[in-house]
């Protein structure tokens, strides 16, 4: 992600006197969470992790003053690339209407009628509110173009500011064109379209959205030509999305709202080898991640996600903020967090877990180098990415204690400290 926001980098930055770091490092095993903790940057890696007390040197010196350090956020599920306003359809909702996905298509009129440039400054905005909040990794999606060259527009705009790009052409039928033509579209030279720009595809597997069978159409098509796979599933309905994922081999299934017990245990006999006692951490293949969306469960009136019955089935679950316009207006994570602990019932490391290295999980970027030769990010360990928050609190827990309180006191993105909003 590039915003102005960053400041100059020092060659080295010892971040010391952390009052609680929780490093998310799954090697770390229960000791994860350091008390009295530093924290040394080179450049935009992480070169070394340990007691205040035994820290080495650095060219700049940041004292915590005991605040709460953890991993930046990642952000595994963002649609930034639009333009327009539906605040009159959310106060409809609020009023009683209920959510259904034909509201996608007001934003693609608004979002095909924005010019690059609008749509550039937008994203960016967007980008850098994130950041101000701690996200400092996202992934965003097209899918408010649903023409081959509104998609490739979308695509092409997110790469240059998103870390990760979705295609999500399959996010609704566009007005006027048959279901089965316009899959096909989406199958062929509209993927051939955003190819250059997107690591991953997706499709909206929902009544009044697309099929099981034109999903799994799509999905074979994206993964036939190299992407990785995800699914947004079980939203508004018991539906065939987490069913799909599984069979797919898709990197997540988001928002999962309505699950039958048979589609828990399919999600978790993905994570059956990654939980078996005695695999090495490094060498575990990652199965499907369920993605929790609390944010937009608030927002449309919907039953919370089960987050708690996942964990506790085996599944590994991200909290993401699905920001877009029409069922989650926010990029807040804290707010995410917040939520997943006070009405999910997940503990506060578990929801941290969730927010950073469950998304990394979901992006496939927890663990070496990602695509584009960037390092693991969503827990702080030696040669991962820099990327770290401090709390105005001495812990992570008073996301959850002080919910709505602005809390993000400092970000490392890369190893550069970025300029936050004055308050
Ligand atoms: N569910 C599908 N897509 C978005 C909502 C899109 C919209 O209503 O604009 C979501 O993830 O919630
Ligand atoms: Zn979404």
């Amino acid at each position: 992600m590039s915003t102005s926001t960053a400041r100059s980098t020092p060659a080295s930055t010892l971040i010391t006197n952390i009052g609680e770091l929780s490093t998310q490092d799954e090697t770390r095993g229960t000791g994860s969470v350091l008390q009295d903790a530093a924290v040394v940057f080179e450049g935009e890696r992480i070169s070394w992790i340990g007691a205040a007390s035994d820290a080495p040197a650095a060219d700049e010196m940041v004292d915590a003053g005991g605040r709460a350090g953890l991993p930046g956020w990642v952000d595994s599920h963002t649609h930034l690339v639009f333009a327009g306003d539906r605040g009159a359809e959310f106060e409809a909702r609020m009023a009683g209407e209920s959510y259904a996905a034909g509201g996608i298509a007001v934003t693609t009129n608004a979002t095909r009628a924005a010019s690059d440039y609008d749509l550039t400054r937008l994203l960016l905005a967007r980008v850098a509110e994130a950041a101000a909040g701690g996200t400092t990794y996202l992934e965003t999606k097209t899918g408010y173009g649903l023409n081959l060259e509104e998609e490739r527009r979308h695509a092409r705009i997110a790469a240059t500011v998103a870390n990760q790009v979705t295609y999500l052409g399959a996010h609704l039928v566009p007005a006027g064109s048959d279901a089965d033509d316009y899959t096909d579209l989406v199958c062929t030279e509209m993927l051939e379209a955003v190819l250059p720009y997107v690591q991953w595809a997706d499709v909206f597997c929902e009544e009044g959205a697309f099929t099981e069978d034109q999903s799994r159409r799509v999905l074979k098509a994206c993964r036939d030509a190299g992407l990785g796979l995800r699914v947004h599933g079980n939203q508004l309905g018991h539906g065939a999305g987490a069913r799909l994922a599984v069979e797919f081999g898709a990197a997540s299934v988001d928002h999962v709202n309505h699950l039958t017990d048979d589609d828990i245990d399919a999600l978790a006999g993905t994570w059956k080898e990654w939980n078996a006692d005695g695999t090495d951490a490094a060498a575990r293949v990652a199965g499907t991640v369920a993605t929790c969306l609390p944010a937009c469960d608030l927002s449309t009136r919907a039953p919370l996600a089960p987050a708690r019955k996942l964990l506790d089935a085996g599944v590994q679950v991200a909290l993401a903020s699905n920001c877009n316009p029409g069922t989650s207006h926010t990029s807040s994570m804290n707010f995410c967090v917040a939520t997943a602990v006070l009405q999910m019932g997940l503990t506060v490391q578990e929801a941290l877990r969730a927010a950073t290295f469950g998304g990394a999980l979901a992006l496939r970027v927890h663990t070496g180098e990602d695509r584009d030769g960037q390092r693991a990010v969503g827990s702080l360990a030696v040669g991962h990415r820099a990327d770290l928050q401090l709390l105005n609190a001495p812990s992570a827990a008073h996301l959850a204690y002080r919910p709505g309180m602005p809390l993000t006191g400092a970000v490392w993105r890369a190893g550069q400290q970025l300029g936050l909003p004055a308050r």
